[in-house]
C-alpha cells in the first residue's frame, strides 16, 4: 500500500491576470524571437505564443511552494505539459483555476504536479523536490522514452547570455536565474536559465524548421533532464514522422538537457 501526499488534489484557488501587447512582445523576444518576427514583436500584428500562458500561471506553483511543499532554494522545474484550447488574445485578462495534481515519491524527492485550468488553455508543471520523498507514496510513472534512432532533422538552439537576465522580467523571478550564490548553491557555476525559457526558445526553432507558425502549438510538453547555462549552444534534434507531431530533444555537450520533447501545431493535424 502506498500513502498518498497530503497535498495531492489540494485546490490552489483562482486568479485572475491581466496582461497587454507589451507583455508578450517582451516574452516573444526573451525566448529568442527576432525584430524580423513580426508576428511576435510588432504590436500591429501580434500574434501571442501559446507558451506566454504559462508566465500567467506562474502565480499557480508559487502559491504551493508558500504552503511549504518544497524548499524554493533547491526545488528545479522538472517537465511541462501544454494543451491550447484557444489562442490567447493580443491583450486581455486570463481566469485561472489551480489545484495540486499527483505529488510521486522518488525517495530522495517528490514530484509535485500543479494543474492550470482556462479557458485557453490546460498546463501540469512538474517541481522536482529534493529532500521531500520518502513520504511511503507511488514513484509514479516511469522515466518517459526517449526518442530512438536517427533525428530526421538536427539544428542548433541558441541560447544568448543575458537570456535568463531578460527572460526573469515575464514573471519567473527565481534566485536561481540571477543570483550567482543562489545559484553555486544548487551546484551551478552561474544562474542558470529558466525551463520553460529553454522549451519555449526549442518550439521557434522548431517551428522555422518545420515551416509550422510559432502561435499555432496546440499541445506541447517535455521534460527538463539537467540544467542550461545562459549562452550555451545547444543541439537540436528532431523526429517529425510521428502522426502525432513533432519529437524533440536538446543535447549540451553530449549531455541530454531537455527530453522526451513533444510538439503539435494546427497545421500538422
Ligand atoms: C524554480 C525555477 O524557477 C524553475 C526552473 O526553471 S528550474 C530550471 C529548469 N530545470 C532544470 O534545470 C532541471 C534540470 N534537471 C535536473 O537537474 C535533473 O533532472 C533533476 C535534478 C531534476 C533530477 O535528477 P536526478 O536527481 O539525477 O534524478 P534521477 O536519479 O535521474 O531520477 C530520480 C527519479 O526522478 C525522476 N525524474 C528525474 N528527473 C526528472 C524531471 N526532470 N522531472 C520529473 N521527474 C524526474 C526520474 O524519473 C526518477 O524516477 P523513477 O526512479 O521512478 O524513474
Amino acid at each position: 500500500m502506498t500513502e498518498p501526499h497530503p497535498l495531492a488534489g489540494a485546490d490552489l484557488g483562482s486568479r485572475t491576470v491581466r496582461y497587454d501587447e507589451r507583455d508578450a512582445i517582451l516574452y516573444a523576444l526573451a525566448v529568442g524571437a527576432g525584430a524580423s518576427d513580426l508576428d511576435l514583436v510588432f504590436e500591429r500584428r501580434l500574434r501571442v505564443l501559446p507558451t506566454f500562458a504559462l508566465t500567467l500561471a506562474q502565480w499557480a506553483p508559487d502559491v504551493l511552494a508558500g504552503r511549504g511543499a518544497w524548499d524554493v532554494a533547491t526545488a528545479l522545474h522538472g517537465a511541462q505539459r501544454l494543451q491550447v484550447l484557444d489562442p490567447l488574445p493580443a491583450s486581455g485578462e486570463v481566469l485561472m483555476t489551480a489545484r495540486v495534481g499527483d505529488v510521486w515519491d522518488k525517495g530522495s524527492a517528490a514530484v509535485f504536479d500543479v494543474v492550470v485550468q482556462s479557458r485557453y488553455f490546460r498546463a501540469t508543471w512538474s517541481i522536482f523536490a529534493p529532500g521531500r520523498g520518502g513520504f511511503g507514496g507511488s514513484r509514479g510513472p516511469a522515466t518517459p522514452a526517449s526518442s530512438e534512432g536517427v533525428p530526421d532533422v538536427e539544428t542548433t538552439l541558441p541560447t544568448f547570455a543575458t537570456q535568463a537576465a531578460l527572460y526573469r522580467l515575464t514573471g519567473d523571478r527565481h534566485l536561481i536565474h540571477i543570483d550567482p550564490a543562489a545559484a553555486a548553491a544548487i551546484g551551478q557555476p552561474r544562474p542558470i536559465l529558466h525551463g520553460l525559457c529553454t522549451l519555449a526558445a526549442a518550439v521557434l526553432r522548431i517551428a522555422a524548421v518545420t515551416g509550422a507558425h510559432p502561435a499555432d502549438v496546440l499541445e506541447l510538453g517535455g521534460r527538463f533532464a539537467a540544467p542550461v547555462l545562459p549562452g550555451q549552444v545547444l543541439d537540436l534534434q528532431l523526429w517529425t514522422g510521428g502522426g502525432a507531431g513533432t519529437a524533440f530533444r536538446a543535447v549540451h555537450a553530449g549531455t541530454p538537457v531537455l527530453t522526451a520533447g513533444t510538439v503539435r501545431f494546427q497545421d500538422s493535424r
